[in-house]
């Protein structure tokens, strides 16, 4: 693996060419675990650039949507080809840009070349059904037709993994894209479009422009050329979307927060609900939509979790993510550690009891980085805000319970409801927990985390616009259904 040290500009990505914003203004994307160091400029581009940029997609769009499903599926077969000869360089990339450690960031653009591939095979299967008609000698079926132009707006804890399943279905299905990335992660988004470009996508069916939310982001959800917006990132920006959206009629579609729960049952095995709660609220230093942050243990097997817990907690190596010795990496931003330490704070003045972690870890190295031990309270309140409000890092609350009732009553009582666990060896538990659990993942004896490209992915209540993505789940949101009645 080769340290880059010079900073390169990376231009925004518009009708097959690579160019600067007309606003000549560039913002410097900061490495997380040392802020010193810039890992490149992007572009901070201007309501002319996306009026460009959605231009571009929508002449490409009719010839596009002419190519036929497989031939459209092989030049994503091409794309993840072309993501797999890079993935070195992209991986590296994307652990200098938000700090996750290499073989995250190496599985995730694994992850974005297995997604492409993926949805290259759905350029070739059916697109509609026939369904009899109450006449005889009519023919009725349905087909699906794509939206148009599709304005896709991602976050910067899956830089290249949320873009790609957002994109690949879009494509195959016929439409042309805008991509507004995170302006966190923008320097890993342009190597992402860089490899499409070697892959010889046509001019206008992808396009990049890098620039801030309220500026681009906003731009995309008002822009009158944009048929539908996929987005994936907080609720209040979320929610603005919808919003924007319904206003001008243009479809949306939005994946968002979690304060996803994990229940210990006293019949667990207790080493593996201890090793899925670390992974899955610790992993990507806590900030994925699918981390656990809730612990509900039931009383007898409590204190037995608990230090099993702490001492593990405690022995996990932090530092800098291109380190080999390194399990969790810095918070992405100084924006986001500060948000942790927030919410740290907020949990001790609110009565918790912080058992461990929630300090800057000392060390060589870590100086100059967004570093934080990981958090682990107890003496949660259901009520208090560090068991309410998505944290978005390395914390973890537990709560005794002392029924399965109990827990599934807590682990409901919050507005989110993306993703759940259950440690258990009762098939009775498991049943309950699968029917009542208020959550659009359910995992059974396996952490919170854990998203398969071929399943359908969202959440219920405010996690989600109630859609689904990925799998074949992707294809209502990037198509409309028409029905078509034949007589002869
Ligand atoms: N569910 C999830 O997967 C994620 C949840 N979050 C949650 O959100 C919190 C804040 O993270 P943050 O990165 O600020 O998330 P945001 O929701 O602000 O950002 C997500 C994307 O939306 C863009 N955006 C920002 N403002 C607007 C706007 N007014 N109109 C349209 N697009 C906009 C961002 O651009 P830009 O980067 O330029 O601001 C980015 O591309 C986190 O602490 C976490 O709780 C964050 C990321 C992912
Ligand atoms: O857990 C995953 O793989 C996906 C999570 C996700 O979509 C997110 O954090 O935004």
């Amino acid at each position: 693996m080769s340290l880059q040290t010079q900073s390169k500009t990376y231009l925004n990505y518009i009708n097959g060419e690579w160019t600067a914003s007309s606003a000549n203004a560039v913002e410097a994307s900061l490495n997380p675990a040392d802020k010193h160091e810039i890992v490149g400029y992007i572009q901070n581009s201007s309501k002319e650039d996306l009026d460009r940029a959605v231009a571009a997609a929508k002449e490409a769009q009719p010839a596009w949507r002419k190519l036929s499903g497989p031939a459209r599926g092989d030049y994503l077969y091409k794309m993840a080809n072309a993501l797999e000869k890079h993935m070195d360089e992209i991986a590296e990339t994307m652990t200098r840009e938000m700090g996750k450690t290499f073989p995250e960031a190496k599985g995730e653009t694994a992850r974005g070349v297995a997604i492409l591939r993926y949805y290259a095979g759905e350029g070739m299967r059916k697109v509609g059904d026939v369904i009899p008609s109450s006449d005889s000698e009519a023919f009725m079926f349905t087909t699906r037709v794509p939206l148009g132009v599709v304005g896709v707006i991602t976050p910067w804890n899956f830089p290249v993994a949320i873009p790609i399943w957002k994109m690949a279905p879009a494509l195959v299905y016929g439409n042309t894209v805008v991509l507004k990335p995170a302006t966190e992660t923008g320097v890993t988004a342009a190597k992402i479009i860089e490899c499409f470009h070697e892959a010889g996508l046509p001019a206008g069916v992808v396009n990049l422009v890098t620039g801030r939310g309220s500026v681009i982001g906003q731009g995309l959800i008002d822009h009158p050329g944009i048929n539908g917006i996929t987005f994936t990132g907080s609720n209040t920006v979320g929610k603005q979307v919808g919003l924007g959206a319904i206003a001008r009629g243009a479809k949306y579609q939005l994946e968002m927060g979690g304060k996803n729960p994990v229940i210990v049952a006293e019949d667990a095995d207790i080493e593996l609900a201890v090793e899925a709660t670390i992974s899955g609220g610790l992993r990507s230093t806590g900030q994925k939509c699918t981390c656990t942050s809730r612990v509900f243990v039931q009383s007898a097997v409590y204190d037995e979790f608990k230090e099993k817990l702490l001492s593990k907690v405690k022995a996990l190596k932090i530092g800098n993510g291109l380190d080999a010795q390194t399990w969790m990496g810095p918070c992405a931003s100084e924006s986001q550690y500060n948000t942790v330490v927030h919410y740290i704070n907020k949990g001790i003045e609110e009565g918790a009891t912080l058992l461990c972690g929630g300090n800057k870890p000392e060390g060589e190295g870590l100086d100059n980085g967004f570093y934080i031990q990981p958090a682990v309270f107890e003496h949660v309140k259901p009520s208090m805000t560090i068991a309410q409000e998505e944290i978005f890092g390395p914390v973890l609350a537990l709560i005794k319970v002392e029924t399965m009732e109990e827990a599934l009553e807590l682990a409901n009582d919050v507005k989110f409801g993306l993703s759940a666990s259950i440690f258990t060896r009762n098939i009775g538990n498991m049943l309950s927990f699968i029917n009542e659990i208020e959550a659009g993942l359910v995992r059974i004896n396996a952490e919170s985390a854990g998203v398969e490209l071929q399943a359908p992915f969202g959440g219920m209540k405010e996690s989600s616009s109630h859609s689904r993505e990925q799998g074949q789940a992707a294809i209502e949101f990037f198509t409309s259904i028409k029905t078509v009645f034949v007589k002869a």
